[in-house]
């Protein structure tokens, strides 16, 4: 069996994780740059579970086809949760990953080293023409680093630290950080959805 499914998204480092998780159960994800008709969608939800279903939904909806959605991020508890649902744009509308991960350190400086506690969060939404939204979560629990290291996956890993490993998560080859990962974990349980989703 072979499937495409398309993922409500333009962010290069989901797509390629998603695919490297998916492509053995025979699924082809492709992303928004191969759909420019798609438009930018506002994620204006409260929560990640919100703003995938209203991204899956609407892609969906827009192309007629079934479509897979992520919404993640990083939440600090030193900083109550920040920056939560607006990860992507932490440091302004158009922030880089770079951006994003110095406006953090900056944050993050004047807390203790035992204080430093984060989890990265993951929801999935899966949305068909006349099915029901499905939706399935992960999470990944680690410590924020003030100096950067590593240079695999994307957004914050290189300031997210793995204590049991020694490691950041970007110090991680793409199918290390899978396997514990808030998208592995959350991608786990779509797989086993699958048979009835598709
Ligand atoms: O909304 P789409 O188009 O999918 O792409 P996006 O990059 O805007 O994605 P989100 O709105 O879900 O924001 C998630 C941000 O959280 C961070 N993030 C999510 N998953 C991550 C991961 O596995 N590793 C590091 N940072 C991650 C990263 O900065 C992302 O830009
Ligand atoms: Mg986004």
């Amino acid at each position: 069996m072979s499937a495409i499914i398309v993922l409500a998204t333009r962010n290069k480092g989901k797509i390629e994780e998603l695919n490297g998780m998916l492509s053995e159960h025979g699924i082809v994800v492709k992303g928004l740059d191969d759909y420019p008709e798609c438009p930018e969608i506002e994620e204006d939800g409260e929560t990640f579970e919100q703003n995938a279903i209203k991204k899956a939904e609407t892609v969906s909806k827009l192309l007629g086809l079934p479509a897979l959605a992520d919404d993640s991020g990083l939440e600090v508890d030193a900083l109550d949760g920040q920056p939560g649902v607006y990860s992507a744009r932490f440091a302004g509308l158009n922030a880089t990953d770079r951006d994003n991960i110095e406006k953090l350190i900056a944050l993050m400086s004047a807390t203790p080293v035992d204080a430093r506690q984060a989890r990265f969060r993951c929801a999935l939404a899966f949305a068909a023409p006349g099915q029901r939204t499905w939706t399935c979560s992960g999470s990944c629990e680690g410590e924020i680093v003030l100096a950067p290291r590593g240079h695999e996956g994307f957004g914050y890993d290189p300031i997210f630290y793995l204590p049991e490993r020694d490691l950041t998560m970007a110090q991680l080859t793409e199918r290390e950080k899978n396997k514990i990962s808030h998208r592995g974990e959350a991608v786990r349980k779509f797989v086993t959805e699958l048979p009835r989703l598709l």
